[in-house]
């Protein structure tokens, strides 16, 4: 890992997500959106484009830099299979303690993108369906895999889960379609 300050910024930004997300009123939020605006305009003079940020483009990083998704570490990647903790902060609350709905679709869809892209394919999500087993808690090391069932010319027919110990959070089907060379 690149120690560029930029795997600190990610668990910060993490962090400051989840204390927004579980913060009551407060007496500073005047300064808090002054120096969110300022640090908004700072950043916004250095955009890039796609293939030159850092922000899930940084592989070297936890969660390629990104705080899109809940957190991934992958402990096994392999071209059939992903194994795995995942970890959702307060950010991804929905209500009474359980994780929102919508956070588990792009948990699996990240943990299916490390197949694909250990297959050295260009991939695309063609659809994912998710079972909701039973609530995802918060705050909580959970465990995830995904593998492949099976492969058809350019479709790769993907199966995960998602645990809290023996409980099953929640499962997905996913289709991905290999993209065609020269597609954009
Ligand atoms: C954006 C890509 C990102 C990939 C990763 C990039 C970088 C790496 C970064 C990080 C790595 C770590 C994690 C990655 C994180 C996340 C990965 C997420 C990936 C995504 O989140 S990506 C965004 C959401 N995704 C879309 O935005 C797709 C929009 N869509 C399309 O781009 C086209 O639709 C496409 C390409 C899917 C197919 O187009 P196409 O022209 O290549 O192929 P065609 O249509 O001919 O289908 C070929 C065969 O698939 C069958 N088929 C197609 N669709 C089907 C469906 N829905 N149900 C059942 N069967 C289906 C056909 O029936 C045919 O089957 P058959 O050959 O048997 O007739």
């Amino acid at each position: 890992m690149t120690d560029d300050g930029y795997a600190e910024l990610t668990s910060a930004l993490r962090g400051f997500l989840d204390a927004v997300a579980t913060a009551g009123p407060h007496d500073q939020v005047q300064a808090l959106t002054d120096d969110l605006r300022r640090w908004t305009a700072i950043l916004a003079e250095s955009r890039q484009e796609e293939g030159k940020r850092v922000f899930g483009e940084r592989f070297d990083l936890p969660d390629r830099g990104q705080t899109l998704t809940p957190v991934f570490a992958p402990q096994v990647v392999t071209t059939s299979k992903v194994e795995g903790t995942a970890w959702f902060g307060d950010y991804f609350h929905g209500s009474n303690g359980a994780a929102h709905g919508g956070t588990l679709p792009l948990l699996f869809d990240e943990v299916f993108g490390h197949i694909a892209v250990e297959r050295g394919s260009r991939a695309r999500t063609a659809y994912l369906h998710t079972d909701f087993r039973s609530v995802t808690p918060i705050g909580v090391d959970l465990q995830v895999r995904a593998w492949v069932e099976r492969a058809e010319g350019r479709k790769l027919f993907l199966a995960a889960d998602l645990r809290d110990g023996e409980v099953v959070c929640a499962e997905a089907e996913a289709l991905f379609v290999l993209l065609r060379d020269g597609a954009p």
